[in-house]
């Protein structure tokens, strides 16, 4: 494949797509649900770019390795804009969040607090959280779950109620690696606050695709807001308001507790006490090295370095707190399907389950859950987890950005296109990155539908040639083996894809890298996660949880067709986390029940609703501990 950049020549023809009707253009070749399926398809006809456009609005979806690494990577500084969206951007305010900023000062400013706050050298900082924010997570799978008023959950409750305790762990992970916030138990304000503003963001702002009639038609937002059909503009305002609450609470309580010295570490104290970003660290310290009371000039703040910072505070602060919000805002949804693709994974492969745990099982021992100095050595579960990004695939169409220029690519041949031509990406097209047709391509993986974690694992010789370094005794032939080879793990590696690319590539990726693993390899560690055995009848639920156990132990146990562990029945976990999370009355509510597990490694009954995240539908999961250890593990750990 060639690539050619070259000013726009109207000769050249657009890529190919399927066929626009008069004005609408393909309005309706698309669809807010799973259009990553649909563009899929395209791609086997169109090939690598398909070009489709909406009242004249031009879409541009790229599907191929290599045409993805050349213009979203390789031309980044083109494709790094986002399009403007009147709604989301202009009335719902959201013009500041990181994800929709546009590409220019504001949008590297940000990038750079990312970029220092989430570095890898930084991430073994937060190491400490993480755990802790782990080992409370499995304490809560395992206590007894009751509702917000204290009862007891039914037992099939219980199984959808690993859904309120992930988001809680989302939730609490990213408050406090961000502002170094311990949220309350029950009922926590900023917790609440989050939720909500969350909900409002990818439930409602980016319903049906985050496209409003506004935004095709800008002069709908001067309708007056009493108007039929104007309920949108009411709308925007609330939501708005509450964004602003959520992005100005969290940031004032850190600077208050920084006042008090009372803060914990976090991305926002850290870069508040950070000279170089900060204009008022950076002014204080001069005035302390000067003696003076009165702020100096910023630019020098000690004999041995001169630091460049822009004098702007307040435009400092505007874009910490801005940028602390994005990086909530971003975590939530992208965490708690990352966790919902790999229960489903152990609901279909019971088998992988049982070799990670007999890996972790010789490497770490029973007597202690995995820490991060364990990963080196556990590589099935390094390759689960790399199965676990590659087959969920969380964003699978990237986030939308817009090419600021003409750009000129010649595809790879086609069906519809066997001897392509250069062709024609117009400036202000709207660019997806088509990263389910990466995921889910047989050239790079075979079978793409299952998830086979063996898929990662090298050979003893592929072991052997990467095991000795690079020398220049090397022959042209072990060089060549060994280039490949790293060439090749590298276009595997789904971590190369499912971030995003080029500029506008996750800045959360170190951190969830972390993260994920943790939580993964403690859960199985700790945990047998498996389907309910009913699917339709209630009898065989019966025992799932102990508190069924303590008022009728015996019985239920004996019904039980998975009779329950001697340390279940008679009642170990009742003391275990009790009380520890009360399930909020939505999360109730969005029970639907667990369809059927069908060979092909789908879950019918399960759907995939939401248009930017592959998140599915509620289902089932049993989940407890392994043994009477791994209860003891799991509830001594946590307590500090
Ligand atoms: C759990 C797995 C996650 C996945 C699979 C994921 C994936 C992605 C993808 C595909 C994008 C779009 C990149 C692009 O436009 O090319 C993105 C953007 C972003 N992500 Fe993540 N993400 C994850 C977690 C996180 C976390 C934990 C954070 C924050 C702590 C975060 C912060 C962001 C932000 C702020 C952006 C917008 C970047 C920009 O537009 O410049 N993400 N992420």
């Amino acid at each position: 494949v060639r690539v050619f950049r070259a000013p726009r020549t109207p000769s050249i023809p657009l890529p190919p797509g399927p066929k626009p009707v008069p004005i609408l253009g393909n309005i309706l070749d698309l669809t807010p649900k799973e259009l990553w399926l649909r563009a899929t398809s395209w791609s086997k006809h169109y090939g690598e770019l398909v070009y489709l456009h909406v009242f004249g609005q031009p879409l541009i979806f790229i599907n191929s390795p290599a045409a993805l690494s050349a213009l979203l990577d390789g031309r980044g500084a083109l494709y790094a804009d986002k399009p403007h969206l009147t709604m989301v951007n202009d009335l719902c305010g959201c013009e500041n969040m990181v994800a929709f900023t546009g590409y220019g000062p504001q949008s590297k400013r940000q990038r750079r607090l990312m970029n220092m706050a989430f570095s890898t050298t930084r991430i073994p900082a937060y190491h400490p959280l993480i755990e802790r924010e782990t080992h409370l997570f499995l304490k809560r799978l395992i206590s007894i779950p009751k509702d917000a008023e204290g009862n007891q959950l039914t037992p099939e409750q219980a199984q959808v109620n690993h859904i309120p305790l992930i988001r809680r762990y989302a939730g609490q992970l990213t408050l406090s690696v961000i502002y170094g916030y311990q949220a309350e138990e029950h009922n926590d304000p900023f917790l609440n606050l989050a939720e909500e503003c969350v909900d409002i963001l990818s439930n409602k702002i980016a319903s049906g695709g985050g496209i409003w009639p506004v935004d095709i038609i800008p002069v709908l937002r001067h309708l007056p807001e009493w108007m039929p059909g104007a309920g949108f503009l009411k709308k925007a305002r609330e939501w708005k308001a509450k964004m602003n609450e959520f992005v100005d609470e969290p940031y004032q309580w850190v600077k208050e507790c920084m006042k008090n010295n009372t803060h914990q570490p976090s991305f926002c104290s850290t870069l508040l006490e950070d000279q170089e970003f900060n204009p008022a660290a950076a002014a204080a310290a001069a005035v302390a090295s000067s003696g003076s009371s009165r702020p100096r000039a910023y630019s020098k703040v000690s004999s041995s370095s001169v630091i460049k910072v822009t004098p702007d505070i307040s435009q400092f602060e505007f874009d910490l707190k801005w940028t602390a919000n994005s990086m909530y805002s971003a975590s939530g949804d992208t965490t708690i399907t990352t966790l919902q693709h790999f229960l489903m994974a152990m609901l279909l492969h019971p088998e992988v389950l049982e070799k990670a745990q007999a890996e972790i099982d010789s490497v770490v021992g029973s007597d202690r859950l995995p820490t991060f100095s364990d990963r080196p050595n556990l590589k099935y579960c390094e390759a689960v987890m790399s199965e676990v990004w590659r087959w969920g695939v969380v964003v699978p169409l990237n986030l939308p950005h817009r090419l600021t220029e003409d750009d000129i690519y010649t595809p790879a041949p086609c069906p519809a296109n066997p001897n392509p031509v250069p062709v024609l990406l117009p400036k202000g097209s709207i660019v997806f990155g088509n990263i389910w047709s990466v995921m889910r391509s047989e050239e790079l993986f075979d079978r793409p539908d299952e998830f086979r974690p063996e898929r990662y694992l090298l050979s003893p010789e592929e072991t052997a040639l990467l095991s000795t370094p690079a020398s220049t005794s090397d022959d042209e032939t072990t060089k060549t083996a060994r280039e490949n080879l790293l060439k090749q793990r590298k276009i595997r590696d789904p971590r190369t894809w499912v971030f995003g690319f080029g500029r506008r590539q996750c800045p959360g990726r170190n951190l969830v890298e972390d993260s994920i693993w943790l939580v993964l390899v403690c859960l199985m560690a700790s945990m047998n996660i498996t389907r309910p055995l009913s699917e339709n009848g209630e009898s065989e639920l019966k025992g799932f949880w102990p508190s069924t156990v303590a008022s009728s132990s015996s019985s239920s146990s004996e019904k039980s067709e998975r009779p329950l562990p001697a340390y279940m029945a008679n009642g170990a976990r009742l003391g275990a986390g009790e009380d520890l999370y009360a399930l909020t009355s939505s999360s109730s509510n969005t029970f639907k029940g667990q369809g059927k597990v069908s060979p092909l490694g789908t879950v019918e009954g399960i759907r995939f609703d939401n248009s930017v995240f592959r998140q599915p539908t509620t289902f089932r999961v049993d989940i407890r501990p392994r043994s009477e250890a791994a209860l003891g593990l799991v509830l001594g750990e946590g307590d500090d």
